[in-house]
């Protein structure tokens, strides 16, 4: 697609949209809207970037299924309404699906339900119907057909008749068995439907990698599921760690002489689970009529933001299958189901101004200022545009309201401004040439979407490397936030990392707001610092692409933080998950002067530089808590309390409806909270806890 293809389909969607919104479609707009939905179905489903939100997508497909009911002699087979999407591809072989998968017919408050519930009722003459109600998976569909227990092939949904074979990629899915006993249950081919998706903390990953790559951020799970998907490397596709959830047993053939031994959607559920798959035994429920059913659903959509992955709504389906072979299904959707969807996370608001934030690496970041707007609970004020492209794609203006989005723990976006709106006051945002800090000169290097400021001494980049190194999952040094590090720059106390360790606490003490104690408690948290672990040193220092886990892997890898600066990049590449460009950035930052020279300094100062030997006599927990599930075997946990309070540690413990939890460490009691919430404290094996408790345990 061209350019000018591109902007003609745009301005076509807008002209719809108006018309729509003004009840002026008619029918001699049926072949427009036809093309235009199609166009931005291939968007969505294909290429995962949609360009218009969901609800105008919706908004012009009911005024083309509007059209049509009026004028049932203009439908097409291939119209939009006929067939789920558009997501041929010409990347993958297409296959038949065994049955068509298709798309839910959708609802959106209660009323809808109830509507919904009355048709079931009535189409089937019952009084009350058995729903089984589970999430709705925010991913992207897929069909698995398994033949004499096998898994044969896994395609996605395409155009709902037809998919792409995508089976390589499937098999990377750790949540979807190679084999699976459906022999067990009289079954010879099944053919089943699920979601792939990615995780939340996954997707975060994912997305700080490409920011931090200077890149721009996918808008939300569901695209990075489906556009992992289609990626023709299967290797690529298992380091994005999908997950699948399988829903629906499609299709099935009995071996010979067999009978199936399930007759509603809840026990295939079940069935499913208990065959090794990921389905929703856990979170389903089997209700008898819509109130209850109503119920279940809101109480999903108040803990929607706890949950692990994203859902956008409920699904109801009537759980008997006798049942849901008499009410059929359309060209669309089957009759039996029904899609509840939660309140969207989007708002419109209006952009104030922007804002240019310097990185610890100089990286510029526009920040957009919009007037304060409430989604899904929380008040976005401001919303991050990541970097001059994203501002010149989405042609957004100073003045403009925009459409923003927040979808779970995903960090606010601006899906696009709302250009129809526009009234000629608005100003194109003009992106700075020179540092908003130092007012040095900008640079952007080749093959990176970021302006650079390049001046290692730039105070705003200081300052973001001091909160980085502080910061909690750094070196942890609680009493210096990021206010007394601003403070204490501003009076020309710190300017640096080696400073931190530094500091002259008599002239802090004459400070306002600084008694004798907190000076004390600053005092004693940093000189605590000075024994973390060299992994949270690697990943204080702040090296481009090198996140927590990566700074383990380095940590690991040497004795002393100096031999990094041995390792050729080649050496590097050899660590787990270490690719060209961490391997790049690391090797550039040790062979860099400036960073030996901090090094040796912290070194000096009395750092943790090594990967020292575990002592096993008191203090040995380093200023660590280790979590403990499960039940000791070797030794009493009386025993145990014993020998961990010999070395200067604490214990605390607890059990929740899952899990049993011994946490022992320095500062056991306030980790144990976190432990509830399974923090990242490193969860302990039996025999790894007992060589952590050291050699005073005989037994
Ligand atoms: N913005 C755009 O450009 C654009 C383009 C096309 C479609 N869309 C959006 O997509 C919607 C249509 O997409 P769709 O056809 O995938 O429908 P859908 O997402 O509204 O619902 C159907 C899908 O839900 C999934 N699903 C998840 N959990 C399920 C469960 N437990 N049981 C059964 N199914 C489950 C299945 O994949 C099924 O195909 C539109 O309403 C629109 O909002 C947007
Ligand atoms: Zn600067």
């Amino acid at each position: 697609m061209t350019r000018t293809d591109l902007s003609a389909i745009t301005q076509q969607t807008k002209e719809l949209l108006k018309k729509a919104t003004d009840k002026a479609i008619t029918t001699a707009d049926i072949e427009a809207l036809r093309s235009v939905l199609r166009f931005h179905e291939y968007r969505y489903y294909v290429l995962s970037e949609p360009l218009v939100s969901d609800f105008e997508y919706d908004t012009l497909y009911k005024s083309l299924e509007a059209l049509e009911k009026e004028a049932p002699d203009l439908v097409t087979p291939d119209s939009p309404t006929q067939r789920v999407g558009q997501g041929l591809t010409k990347d993958f072989p297409t296959v038949p699906h065994l049955v068509p998968m298709l798309s839910l017919d959708n609802s959106y408050n209660a009323d809808d339900l109830r509507t919904f519930d009355k048709r079931v009722r009535e189409a089937t003459g019952k009084e009350v119907i058995e729903y089984c109600v589970e999430p709705k998976f925010d991913g992207a569909s897929i069909s698995l057909v398994y033949e004499n227990d096998k898994l044969v092939r896994g395609a996605t949904r395409g155009d709902g008749v037809r998919g792409d074979d995508i089976t390589p990629n499937i098999r990377q899915i750790r949540s979807i068995p190679l084999t699976a006993a459906f022999s067990a249950h009289g079954i010879h081919t099944a053919e089943i439907r699920g979601e792939v998706l990615i995780n939340k903390n996954n997707f975060k990953a994912f997305n700080d990698a490409l920011i931090e790559g200077g890149g721009q951020p996918l808008a939300n799970p569901r695209n990075a599921a489906s556009g992992t998907l289609r990626i023709k490397d299967p290797l690529e596709v298992g380091r994005r760690k999908l997950e699948a959830f399988v829903y629906h047993l499609g299709y099935y053939t009995l071996i010979k002489g067999q009978q199936e031994d399930f007759s509603t959607h809840g026990e295939t559920l079940k069935m499913m689970w208990d065959l090794g798959f990921r389905s929703p035994e856990k979170e389903k429920k089997v209700f008898t009529g819509i109130d209850a059913v109503i119920e279940y659903c809101n109480d999903f959509e108040a803990g929607r933001d706890d949950l692990p992955y994203e859902i956008d709504g409920m699904v109801i389906k009537v759980n008997d299958f006798a049942l849901q072979d008499r009410l059929g299904m359309t060209t669309h959707h089957p009759r039996w189901a029904i899609a509840y969807k939660f309140k969207a996370r989007q708002a419109t608001s209006k952009l104030l101004r922007i804002d240019y934030q310097v990185g610890r690496t100089g990286n510029i970041g526009p920040v957009a200022k919009v007037e304060p707007v409430h989604i899904g609970g929380v008040t976005v004020s401001s919303v991050s545009l990541f970097n001059e492209d994203v501002i010149r794609e989405k042609d957004i203006r100073i003045g403009d309201t925009v459409l923003v989005e927040r979808a779970g723990d995903v960090i606010p976006y601006i899906v696009k401004p709302l250009v129809e709106l526009r009234d000629g006051s608005e100003t194109p945002i003009v992106f700075p040439t020179h540092c908003p800090s130092c007012s040095d000169p900008l640079f952007r290097p080749e093959e990176e979407a970021a302006w650079r400021c390049i001046n290692i001494a730039c105070p705003a980049q200081v300052l973001e490397r001091l909160f980085h190194f502080v910061s909690k999952d750094a070196m942890d040094i609680r009493g210096l936030g990021a206010a007394n590090i601003e403070k204490f720059h501003k009076l020309g106390l710190l300017s640096s990392i080696p400073g931190i360790y530094r500091l002259n606490f008599e002239a802090i003490g004459s400070l306002e707001g600084f008694g004798a104690k907190s000076v004390e408690k600053l005092r004693a948290a940093i000189e605590a610092s000075k024994t973390q672990p060299l992994h949270r040193l690697v990943f204080a220092l702040g090296i481009r692409h090198v996140g927590e886990t990566m700074a383990k892997t380095l940590a690991n890898a040497v004795q002393h933080i100096r031999d990094l600066a041995a390792l050729s990049e080649e050496q590097l590449m050899a660590l787990e998950d270490v690719g060209p460009k961490v391997a790049a950035s690391v090797h550039a930052f040790f062979r860099n002067d400036d960073s030996l020279a901090l090094i040796a300094e912290l070194e000096a100062l009395g750092l943790t530089v090594t990967n020292a030997p575990k002592p096993s006599t008191g203090g040995s927990f380093e200023g660590q808590s280790f979590l403990f599930t499960g039940t000791l075997n070797r030794l009493k946990r009386s025993q145990a309390e014993g020998l961990v309070e010999q070395q200067g540690g604490t214990v605390a413990s607890g059990v929740s409806s899952k899990l049993q939890y011994l946490v022992v460490g320095t500062d056991a009691g306030s980790k144990l909270e976190k432990a509830k919430k399974i923090a990242s404290i490193k969860i302990l094996t039996e025999d790894e806890f007992i060589s952590l408790i050291g050699e005073g345990f005989e037994g």
